[in-house]
């Protein structure tokens, strides 16, 4: 009755499935189709399927029921904003995506207005002001972290004016943004996509934009004084990852690999910083950043956890706690943000969509001690599970450099450790002497921030990705081979 291809087997096979609805596009007349395959580490690829079928009024059954199924799935977007960085990454953007995903959108009947991008901050600008989005069922991001945290600037700015709300009063609630992004990834360190898809794939992403994937995010919004500065969905890493970046920065030249040198300048550099961090723990909410539990495809804890927040806002929460301290690095992680350097992430137990950000402390120690907590991120073994680290899970925090502390709480230093106090000072006058310097610069998704001392508040699922999250592993008979097809 019907001949599927080598790759394929028909619904009702698989013991493991979800509804995966996977057909793209009728491609040959009469029954031929794409569908999606599952790969090695969370990769889609398309297979093509045809049915045969020497009964015409049957086969022509099957058309007209496939369509009427296709039709009814309105999650699909039709119409895309698609916005390429030409320069992140190796500068393969443009190529990838006209390689790599132009052809299937094509095939999927997905139609694009495409602008390449031609200045740094040129997609945030036109998504600000000029852009037509009531044109659109969705954005898509070519580029790396760098270029997401530009589209995410663009849409929720505009989200905030078109709704009245002051993007810089860091009290106001603010609205989520109806349009969903796609990410392409082709940037450096795509943790973004890592994070959300499992795999960095420009295939595999074109794959779950096309089938209108959903998956919702949390936003940091930072500020200080009252004023606006950034948002973030990933890292926002004062100390080592500031120093990283804007070493990097420098060497731009060399492609992903400078993050590889610069983090070993850095690392041998050992400088830490003095400060002052309070936060506000998240109360009320299941999880912790110690579980052994991910945030997975359909994660009950971010459902759960989203309730609570929509239902409750931050009333639950408790009292601001403060801890002062010498630190190589202070690491806020809103999701795990896994990467090809670290699959695991810097929090491998955070939540995509759970309304908090997991506040990790790394304490000045020795460079032993912090190669070992390094090493903890390419392993199994727990990089919180050191003296000198500490991790909370958190929705709203502070950060003050010593320097900027009032005059009250610098005499307090001063009284707690006098001798250091005027040393420091010394030293901060003088920098020629080589003494660890006062400042850092956070690292906010890969961008470097002007301002040291900032307010940061999440927002709980402000965003919505195309995707689903990471899949748990299918355990089928050949569930390391290719996944079926479950079609219609
Ligand atoms: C000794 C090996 C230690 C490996 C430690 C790996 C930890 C990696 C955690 C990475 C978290 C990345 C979070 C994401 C940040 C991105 O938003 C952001 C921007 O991405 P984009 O360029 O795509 O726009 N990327 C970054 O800021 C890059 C951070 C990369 C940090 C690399 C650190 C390498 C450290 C190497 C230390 C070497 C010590 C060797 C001693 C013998
Ligand atoms: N046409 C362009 N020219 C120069 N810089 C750009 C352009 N488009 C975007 N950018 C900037 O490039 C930076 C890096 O982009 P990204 O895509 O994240 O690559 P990478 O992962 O290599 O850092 C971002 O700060 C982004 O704002
Ligand atoms: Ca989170």
């Amino acid at each position: 009755m019907y001949r599927a291809g080598p790759r394929c087997s028909w619904p009702g096979f698989d013991s493991c499935s979800r509804p995966f609805t996977a057909c793209l596009s009728r491609l040959f007349s009469p029954v031929s189709y794409l569908s999606l395959t599952r790969c090695r580490q969370h990769r889609w690829r398309c297979a093509e399927v045809t049915f045969t079928c020497s009964d015409g009024p049957l086969c022509q059954h099957w058309i007209s029921s496939i369509r009427e199924q296709l039709a009814t799935i309105t999650s699909r977007p039709k119409h895309l904003l698609v916005y390429i960085n030409p320069y992140g990454g190796k500068r393969q953007g443009k190529r990838i995506y006209e390689q790599k995903v132009a052809p299937l959108f094509a095939q999927a009947g997905v139609s694009t207005h495409v602008i390449v991008t031609e200045y740094a901050n040129h997609a945030r600008d036109h998504l600000k002001t000029e852009a037509e989005l009531e044109k659109f069922d969705g954005v898509v991001c070519v580029g790396g972290d760098g270029m997401f945290s530009e589209i995410i600037h663009g849409l929720i700015w505009r989200t905030q004016i078109d709704n009245g709300v002051d993007p810089n009063c860091p009290d106001e609630t603010l609205s989520g943004c109806s349009l969903r992004i796609g990410i392409i990834p082709a940037g450096s360190t795509d943790c973004i996509c890592f994070a959300t898809v499992g795999t960095n794939d420009p295939v595999t992403s074109a794959l779950h934009i096309i089938v209108g994937d959903s998956q919702p995010m949390d936003v940091c919004s930072v500020h200080h004084n009252n004023t606006f500065l950034r948002y973030s969905v990933s890292l926002l890493g004062y100390g080592f990852y500031g120093d990283v970046l804007t070493d990097s920065e420098r060497k731009r030249w060399m492609g992903p690999a400078r993050y590889d040198l610069s983090g070993l300048k850095m690392f041998l550099t050992h400088h830490y910083y003095e400060g002052t961090v309070s936060y506000l723990p998240a109360r009320g909410i299941i999880g912790t950043p110690r579980d052994a539990a991910r945030c997975r495809s359909g994660c009950v804890v971010c459902q759960h956890n989203g309730q609570l927040h929509s239902e409750r806002a931050e009333k639950s929460d408790g009292e601001w706690r403060t801890i002062r301290g010498k630190f190589l690095a202070i690491n806020a992680a809103s999701m795990s943000c896994a990467c090809p350097r670290s699959p695991k992430g810097l929090s491998p137990a955070a939540h995509l969509a759970d309304g908090t950000t997991d506040l990790i402390l790394v304490r000045k120690c020795s460079r032993f001690d912090f190669l070992r907590h390094l090493l903890r991120h390419t392993s199994k073994d727990d990089q919180f599970d050191l003296t000198f680290v500490e991790v909370h899970r958190v929705r709203r925090f502070r950060f003050m450099p010593r320097h900027c502390q009032s005059d009250s709480e610098l005499e307090l230093d001063l009284q707690e450790n006098s001798k250091h106090q005027i040393f420091s000072q010394i030293c901060r006058d003088h920098p020629a002497c080589g003494c660890a310097p006062a400042y850092s610069s956070w690292n906010c998704d890969g961008e470097i921030l002007t301002h040291t001392a900032i307010d940061v508040r999440v927002h709980c699922q402000l965003i919505n990705l195309f995707a689903r999250g990471i899949e748990e592993p299918c355990l089928s008979v050949d569930a390391h081979r290719i996944f079926h097809l479950e079609t219609l």
